[in-house]
């Protein structure tokens, strides 16, 4: 792997223009090459070591698995490879870099691998209720690389005032995605191949019936 994984200042102006004009950016060879290699060989191997959990929807006492919702399985990012320390530094660098542009006081960023099974899909969802929840931006980095045309998986984003598809992006490895989490409906439509990712959200610090930012 090589030694940085620096975000290109020009590339995260970009991103922040796009999230002030539409809400939500689509960035093609966004991540270094190596990096996503890395990772995707981390999540290869936890999926073989059974080490991923199925996902499920909802937070706290609320969390049941809906097949019928999501298929992915997933594992927290814990920093125990220097990839994951890698990825979570350039997320540090845009946290940074978001809130010296919007000053959206974002204070944490938390993260998952997801492999979504041959088959697998999540429906049309927002990731943050609004006035609940304190996921402010996603993001989602893709990791397999060399996705044909035909190999399904794509996320479809829709335009939150008229509902139209806005864009279908192919979860092609160095792709990254990034939206406002209460207000950008989307969904993974079926994949064909095993699909790779990493699913993130920065978070404000939220206060809900007293308590400080309430475990997800
Ligand atoms: O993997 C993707 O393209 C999107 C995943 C997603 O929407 C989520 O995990 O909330
Ligand atoms: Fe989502």
């Amino acid at each position: 792997m090589s030694d940085t994984s620096r975000l290109p200042e020009a590339r995260l102006g970009e991103l922040i223009d796009s999230l002030v004009t539409q809400g939500w950016y689509v960035g093609p060879s966004f991540l270094p090459a190596p990096l996503c290699s890395a990772l995707h060989a981390e999540l290869d191997d936890m999926t073989e070591r059974d080490a991923l959990i199925a996902a499920g929807i909802g937070r706290g006492d609320n969390h049941h698995l809906r097949r019928d919702v999501r298929g992915d399985a997933i594992r927290w990012l814990d920093r125990e490879s220097q990839a994951q320390r890698r990825y979570l530094e350039a997320m540090g660098d845009l946290q940074r870099a978001l809130n010296q542009a919007l000053f959206l006081g974002l204070f944490e960023y938390e993260a998952h691998f997801a492999h979504y099974p041959p088959g697998a899909f999540y429906r049309r969802h927002l990731d943050s209720f609004r006035g609940r929840a304190n996921r402010v931006v996603s993001t989602v980095g893709y990791l397999t690389p060399d996705w044909p045309s035909d190999g399904g998986g794509e996320m479809v984003i829709y335009s939150p005032d008229d509902d139209r598809e806005v864009a279908r992006v192919r979860p092609e490895a160095g792709t990254f995605v990034c939206f406002l989490a209460e207000t950008i409906p989307h969904e993974v439509l079926p994949t064909r191949l095993p699909r790779a990712s990493i699913a993130g959200w920065f978070r404000r610090n939220a206060s809900l019936n007293g308590l400080i930012d309430p475990a997800s």
